[in-house]
């Protein structure tokens, strides 16, 4: 790996994309789990046929995209589901993830993993940083940003790893339940200590 790499976490709708998106400002490269997830997908992947054949063509969209929603709506209610996608999934997110890592420039790397713990890759990473708000923000930030119900939101916090366990892992904690610009300086000072 050339950069040193900054492993960046945090529950659903802590703001982990608000965070990375003030490093990549910065002129930071972002590796993104997230998107990486969406990436093999893609219309025709075979990561895309094995999960149409799982679950039936239904789980397709009428473009031939994957039809997130439903697929969201299964796995978080059914453990067995979501495990078998979990296996499916994560291998191929992870060898894409260090491919990119391995060509990424500049004094540092920020990777943007919710899994970041749950998976084993802060192994990658010589720092973690996780962006924290408490659980009532984050079931009224998610249902304020997406259309899904505070049960749902629920069901995905308890499949991930408990806030306390990521704050006990974390080298850096990011406060993010004030302002915006709270939070981007925050981002800052840590950009500081990295950047040379
Ligand atoms: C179930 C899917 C299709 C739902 O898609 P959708 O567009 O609604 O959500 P999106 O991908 O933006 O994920 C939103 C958030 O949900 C949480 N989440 C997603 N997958 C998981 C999972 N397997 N376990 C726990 N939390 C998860 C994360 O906090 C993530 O940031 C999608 O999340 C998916 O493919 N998940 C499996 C791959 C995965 O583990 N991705 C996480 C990054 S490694
Ligand atoms: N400090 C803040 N004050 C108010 N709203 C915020 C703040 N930070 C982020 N948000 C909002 O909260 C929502 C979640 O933030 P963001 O999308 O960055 O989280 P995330 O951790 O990347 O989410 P996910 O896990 O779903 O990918 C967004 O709508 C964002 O605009």
């Amino acid at each position: 790996m050339s950069a040193l790499i900054l492993g960046l976490t945090g529950g659903i709708a802590s703001g982990k994309s608000t965070v990375s998106g003030f490093f990549q400002q910065l002129g930071i490269t972002i590796v993104d789990a997230d998107l990486i997830a969406r990436e093999v997908v893609s219309p025709n992947s075979p990561a895309l046929i094995e999960i149409t054949n799982q679950f039936g063509d239904d789980i397709l969209l009428p473009s031939g995209e994957l039809n997130r929603a439903q697929l969201r709506h299964i796995i978080f209610q059914d453990t067995k589901a979501k495990t078998w996608l979990n296996a499916l999934l994560h291998p191929l997110i992870r060898q894409e993830l260090v491919a990119q890592l391995n060509s990424a420039k500049g004094p540092y790397v920020v990777l943007d993993a919710p899994l970041l713990f749950e998976n084993g890759l802060e192994k990658l990473c010589a720092k973690t940083v996780v962006v924290d708000i408490p659980k009532e923000m984050q079931i009224s930030r998610a249902t304020k940003r997406d259309k899904v119900t505070q049960e749902q939101i629920r069901n995905i916090i308890e499949a991930q790893m408990p806030r306390e366990e990521k704050l006990a892992k974390a080298d850096i904690i990011i406060d993010n339940s004030k302002s915006i610009e709270n939070t981007q300086s925050q981002v800052n000072s840590i950009h500081l200590s990295f950047k040379n």
